[in-house]
């Protein structure tokens, strides 16, 4: 009875060694795990929430329905996210886009169509034609930047030494361009376009794409055929949830790495509670977050500098809930685009079976740091009055109200993704996989196709992995 004893209580003990010490438990690092285990490598995932999933999130709205709060949306060219939602039978749905789209800008209402030429592009009179002729000027300059290595493109020093904002102004010339480029420009980056480099801005176009395709702005900013086209039955967690229930106990939660020293061939990895032993480590953080641990040896200076400069965007995910989706009635999408603060974008975000209607909205860039300083009673209104404006007097009245502040996030910072100011790809780039000794790095901001995108941290958990693999 003692030796049986003695083993349930070897067996209960959490294990504290493996080949690998994966650092984080969002779709990188539990691809990243998927990927070893599958080679027969053992593995430790160290999450420092109580969830897994990272910058996706599922809320709960009873009777079994879940609406997102984080990443949510897939696309075509979105090759490895969709096939991973494919090995864990994660099935996915369109995103609700039926009907006319609203525009509101300086002061006038109007609907329009989805399926012109333009897409989800409104036709802002003296506008259109100058957002059309510069989106196609910066999709010739993206198709010219490499995914994998930004910094060898022919001009990367010339863009990498302005802002979005500096171009922005020499070519889009008319207030209503201006407004259309900016509002597709903080949906894709959640920052302002003279926070982020021209070349950066350049290069994640580029990513939006795959191998066989060509990035483009279209694919980052469209519904249809684009970044928004489908969502997960049952909420993009559910794919991180899969994929860590079938790791099991190797992952572990309520875990926040603070140091990870490496010494006589091995890393020693240390939370608030354990260490941790293994032959490599994979941090899968936004390099910002990685900058936080505590490196024993301290990583080069080239490496600490690229973390002091990739800073995270910013926003606030707002969602409506009503008994259904009264705008659908009205022949509207639920999709709308404006100038009424807090909010300049929305979207039809309710169940598969529309019930119960919600209305998502995005505050965004400079609009999230200021509103995220005010109160959530001052928020929500804030929030109501701009969908009000865009659907009309119904959307005052909703059963539920939520909201989701990224920045305030400790372990996240801001999303959606960290971006790059001038100067950072070109001299820094090049640190953002290069492995320091036996600690490999992860996460959606290493990804070359995709970079930003549930599906570029996936691609990234994939690329760690096989390095690991090739060399471990
Ligand atoms: C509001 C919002 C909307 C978005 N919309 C979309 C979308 O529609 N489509 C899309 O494809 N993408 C979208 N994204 C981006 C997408 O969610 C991310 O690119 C992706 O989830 C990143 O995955 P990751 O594993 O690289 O990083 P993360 O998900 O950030 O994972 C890192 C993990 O590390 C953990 N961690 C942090 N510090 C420590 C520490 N010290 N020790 C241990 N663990 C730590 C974190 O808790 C987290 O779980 C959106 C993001 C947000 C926030």
């Amino acid at each position: 009875a003692t030796t049986t004893a003695t083993a349930t209580a070897r067996k209960a003990r959490p294990r504290r060694t493996a080949d690998v010490i994966v650092v984080g438990a969002g779709l990188a690092g539990l691809t990243a795990a998927r990927r070893l285990v599958a080679a027969g490598r053992s593995v430790i995932v160290l999450e420092a929430r109580d969830r897994v999933g990272g910058r996706t999130l599922n809320a709960d709205l009873g009777g079994g329905k879940v609406v997102e709060v984080g990443g949510q949306w897939v696309g075509p060219t979105q090759d490895r996210l969709l096939a991973l939602a494919k090995e864990l039978s994660v099935e996915t749905f369109k995103t609700y886009q039926e009907g006319k789209a609203v525009l509101v800008y300086r002061g006038s209402h109007q609907t329009f169509d989805l399926s012109g030429p333009l897409g989800p592009i409104p036709p802002i009179p003296d506008g259109i034609l100058d957002a059309a002729t510069a989106i196609q000027k910066l999709d010739a300059m993206a198709a010219t930047v490499p995914v994998d290595a930004p910094w060898t493109a022919k001009q990367a020093l010339e863009w990498d030494s302005q802002t979005f904002e500096t171009w922005l102004q020499a070519n889009a010339l008319t207030k209503g361009g201006r407004f259309l480029v900016e509002l597709g420009f903080s949906s894709v980056f959640a920052a302002e376009p003279r926070d982020v480099s021209l070349l950066f801005a350049l290069f994640y176009m580029a990513a939006a794409g795959d191998e066989q395709h060509v990035g483009t702005f279209d694919r980052l900013i469209n519904t249809a055929g684009g970044a928004q086209e489908s969502r997960f039955v049952g909420g993009s967690q559910r794919i991180s949830l899969l994929a860590a229930a079938q790791l099991g106990r190797r992952v572990v939660l309520g875990a926040p790495v603070r140091r990870i020293a490496q010494a006589g061939g091995h890393v020693t990895v240390t939370t608030d509670r354990a260490s941790y032993r293994g032959r490599h480590a994979v941090v899968t953080l936004p390099p910002t977050l990685a900058g936080r641990i505590d490196y024993l040896p301290a990583l080069t200076a080239q490496r600490d500098q690229l973390t002091q400069r990739v800073p995270m965007g910013t926003v606030i995910k707002v969602q409506a809930v009503y008994d259904e989706p009264f705008w659908r009635g009205d022949g509207l999408a639920g999709y709308a685009n404006g100038d009424v603060d807090p909010v300049h974008l929305t979207f039809d975000n309710s169940p598969p079976d529309g019930s119960p209607g919600i209305l998502i909205g995005f505050i965004e860039g400079e609009l999230g740091r200021v509103w995220g300083q005010k109160t959530v009673a001052e928020r929500r209104a804030g929030v109501l009055n701009s969908f009000a404006t865009y659907f009309g007097e119904r959307a005052r009245s909703p059963t539920r109200y939520l909201e989701m502040s990224w920045a305030a996030e400790p372990y996240t910072r801001g999303c959606y993704v960290g971006f790059m100011p001038p100067g950072v790809l070109t001299s820094y780039g090049r640190e953002l996989r290069r492995p320091a000794g036996r600690i490999h790095w992860a996460g959606t901001e290493t990804s070359g196709y995709w970079n930003g995108y549930m599906d570029g941290a996936v691609r990234s958990g994939e690329r760690v992995g096989a390095e690991l693999l090739g060399g471990a």
